[in-house]
């Protein structure tokens, strides 16, 4: 008996041996055991060589060549009766290596690769624990059989990257489970447990023992068995009845979902191939729509995207602290204070998280309601997940004295300073030594809040999204006196809850709505100079975002922004329609939106607001001749004369704005770079993701045009001083520009100057 696998296995049963290739997908952590291995093989590997071998990062090449020699040791070398393919640490595969995409591509190429896999006459079992994702779920295909351990994670997420499962993923997925189930895994991305995988069919037992244990007597209960029905490529694709319907829809939902990205489309064209094609014309068609899609600025801009994410975990501070230096406290309890719309969203995503949670109202009336509206939307994702929800982790009290033993509180009371600091004032009385402070403040000065405060050091923001339990985004607010392991405890608090979560610096806004208010304020000066809200978000639409400003603001409600603006004291009471009505401080000020709130239009909870809808509450945006005539009167009021303006001003004036203050934001340290902002942009602002955020979209437009345009829009609207260039861009521009992922180096620079 040979072995060829690290760890030699034999059934007590029958005595035959199992080949084992263990692939090792776990990051970088194990390359250099991974090298050492593939050194050990390339050196004139005897066949009891262990093949260990890492299919990520930079050496997905090696990995490859990894598995197609010992494949092929392994099916020519008659003692081996099946082959079980499995990863290492506890991961199947995470997929090719994206970095390698940038570059030259070495090794041998994944699809003949799968094919010969495929195509072998002994058992290929894949032993599928974490996760067996794009490649790492094709590979799998490719074997004959795949079990999974029941916590495995199975997907084709490569949509996501602006790709398509291009090693045949498109064209077996359909042939196994059926073109619809298909269809919605490779069009969305989506990544399925195992035991909706078993349910599925894309995999043939779950375990929950040793997965690798598990597939060795399996693969040894099916050795010199037939394989011909195994064989993923050669099965008739399932056609449904009504198909081209079918594909007619899917079409429509995802040119609705994802406004001009190019991936889902080609998705759903690959799929379509598998349902009418034989499969190596199909497979000839995913690797026609793989070229497309391979080299396209989507494909870059997501990708970006991908890293930018991971990015945003290696936070830091402008001290240095940040996140390789700050250990996060552990927290076990937390308390929510305060149980409106935010409190509610944010009590459900701790006690989804495994927190327990003390959920506090002051108000019986309001307590009781916020009690059923989050055991609602705990049983409502419960019944999504197929789990239990987590009814238990949450106790609700009126008396504020209950945080006394919870390690985190979050504040989510009314945005109004005076309140906040009377809540700060009675939790700093009332909590244990040590419990961290947070605020989901969208505005407030976190440094004011803290200096409320005996322990300031404790008091960080956390500005949730709403919905609290739906949207990605938070942003972890630090004031000047925030202590690092503070930050890295609301880090680590928000990666735990699935956020995306970044560390950003406390000024007005904060990195998100300090770049939102420039861009509204674009599209309210347009509407002064002649556009309409049709037209703006018209070609915001167009550009990707799932709404235009005017139609996301009728559905988060017009008063929102009134009321920061009256508390800013811009709208005061009469002062919309007075003489001075367009001037705040010695710059243009626009007061069409505080005009159009008098009027008690506040969107689609009246029923009015910059569209009309049929009832109050209704969500059909129809365009409405009051706001027109208002506009006429308004424009005519203010001796305005309207002038034809096309979609490319209303991108350029309203994108290139939000980015200057981006530019602004960086210059002034408030993020540490690029990523972040992009991050917050896709994550929580509905910035296409294909567009790569408003940093990576300016350095795809190019600088200097951005600086060009902008000193156009400047010195057309001199009373418009965000509209000036900031300093950081020229900046760039003088070094040439260069890519996205250096600016952190000039930002360095230009800080340590400073
Ligand atoms: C002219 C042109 C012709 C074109 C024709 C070309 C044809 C080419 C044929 C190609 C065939 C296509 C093959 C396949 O279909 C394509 C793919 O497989 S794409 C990849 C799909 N996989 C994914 O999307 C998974 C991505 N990864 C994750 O989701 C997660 O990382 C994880 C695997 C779930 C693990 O999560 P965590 O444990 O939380 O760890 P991290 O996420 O923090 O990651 C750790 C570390 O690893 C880096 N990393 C992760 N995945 C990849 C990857 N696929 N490639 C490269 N690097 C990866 C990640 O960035 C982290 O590193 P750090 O950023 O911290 O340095």
């Amino acid at each position: 008996m040979t072995s060829l696998g690290g760890r030699r296995r034999t059934s007590p049963r029958c005595g035959r041996q199992v080949q084992r290739q263990i692939i090792q997908s776990t990051w970088s952590s194990l390359r250099t055991r991974t090298h050492r291995a593939v050194r050990r093989m390339g050196g004139g590997a005897k066949a009891n060589a262990t093949a260990h071998a890492q299919w990520a990062q930079s050496s997905g090449a090696v990995v490859r060549q990894a598995i197609v020699d010992t494949v092929k040791i392994a099916l020519s070398d008659p003692k081996v009766k099946s082959v079980v393919i499995c990863g290492q640490n506890g991961n199947f595969c995470g997929g090719a290596d994206i970095k390698e995409f940038g570059g030259e591509m070495t090794g041998p190429p994944l699809i003949p690769m799968i094919h010969a896999i495929e195509a072998a006459n002994k058992p290929m079992v894949a032993a599928i624990e974490g996760n067996a994702l794009g490649g790492g779920l094709e590979l799998a295909l490719g074997c004959h059989y795949r079990i999974a351990h029941s916590k495995a994670r199975l997907g084709l997420p490569e949509v996501t990257l602006g790709l398509l499962p291009a090693a045949g993923g498109s064209q077996r997925l359909p042939r196994l489970i059926g073109v619809p189930d298909a269809l919605d895994l490779i069009t969305t991305g989506r990544i399925v447990t195992a035991a909706e995988a078993l349910r599925l069919g894309i995999v043939d037992q779950v375990t929950e023992h040793n997965t690798v244990d598990a597939a060795v007597k399996f693969a040894l209960s099916v050795a010199g068995q037939p394989l011909d029905a195994r064989r993923i490529s050669t099965f008739p694709c399932p056609r449904p009845p009504d198909s081209d319907a079918l594909f007619e829809e899917a079409m429509r939902k995802v040119r609705g979902s994802a406004r001009g990205a190019m991936a889902p489309v080609a998705c759903v064209q690959a799929v379509r191939a598998a349902a009418t094609l034989p499969y190596e014309r199909g497979m000839e068609r995913e690797k026609e729509l793989m070229a497309t899609l391979f080299t396209s600025g989507q494909a870059r801009a997501l990708q970006y995207v991908f890293f930018a994410q991971r990015a945003v975990g290696r936070w830091s501070m402008p001290s240095g602290a940040g996140w390789d230096t700050s250990k996060p406290r552990p927290v076990n309890k937390a308390a929510v204070i305060g149980l409106g719309t935010m409190g509610r969203g944010i009590t459900v995503a701790l006690a989804q998280t495994g927190l327990s949670v003390v959920a506090i109202e002051t108000q019986e009336k309001q307590l009781m309601e916020a009690k059923q509206a989050v055991t609602s939307m705990l049983e409502r994702g419960a019944k999504r997940r197929g789990a239990a929800p987590a009814l238990d982790r949450i106790s609700y009290s009126r008396n504020i004295q209950a945080v006394a033993d919870v390690d985190l509180v979050i504040e989510a009371v009314f945005e109004d300073m005076a309140l906040k600091l009377e809540v700060f004032r009675q939790l700093s009385a009332f909590c244990k030594p040590g419990t961290l402070l947070c605020t989901n403040t969208s505005a407030l000065d976190v440094d004011e809040l803290a200096r409320g405060t005996p322990n300031p050091e404790l008091v960080v923001g956390m500005h949730f999204f709403a919905p609290a339990h739906v949207m990605k985004l938070l942003e972890v607010v630090y004031g000047k006196r925030s202590s690092p392991q503070a930050v890295a405890t609301a880090m680590q608090l928000g990666k735990k809850m699935g956020k995306a979560s970044v560390a950003v610096g406390n000024c007005r806004g904060f990195v998100g709505n300090r770049m939102l208010r420039l861009y509204v304020e674009q599209a309210f000066f347009l509407l002064e100079e002649g556009a309409t809200p049709e037209l703006v978000d018209g070609a915001l639409e167009e550009f990707g975002f799932p709404m235009g400003v005017f139609r996301m603001s009728d559905l988060s409600g017009l008063d929102v922004g009134w009321r920061t603006r009256k508390a800013a004291g811009q709208a005061q009471p009469g002062e919309a329609s007075g003489q001075s009505a367009r001037i705040r401080n010695g710059s243009r000020y626009s007061p069409i939106g505080d005009l159009v709130c008098e009027q008690g239009r506040f969107g689609q909870k009246t029923g009015r607001g910059w569209y009309q809808y049929d009832k109050p509450g209704s969500r059909v945006a129809r365009s409405d001749p009051w706001l027109h005539s208002f506009l006429e009167q308004y424009r005519a009021r203010h001796g305005l004369v309207a002038r034809s303006i096309d979609r490319q001003e209303v991108l350029e004036r309203c994108l290139y704005a939000l980015v200057n203050e981006g530019f602004r934001i960086l210059e002034d340290g408030i993020a540490a770079g690029p990523e972040d902002i992009d991050v917050i942009y896709v994550f929580g602002y509905g910035w296409p993701g294909h567009r790569g955020g408003p940093m990576f979209y300016a350095s795809t437009v190019g600088l200097p045009k951005v600086l060009e345009r902008l000193e156009h829009y400047h010195q057309a609207h001199p009373d418009v001083p965000d509209l000036q260039p900031c300093g950081l861009l020229r900046r760039l521009v003088a070094s040439g520009s260069p890519p996205v992922h250096r600016w952190r180096e000039v930002i360095k620079k230009l800080h340590s100057q400073l």
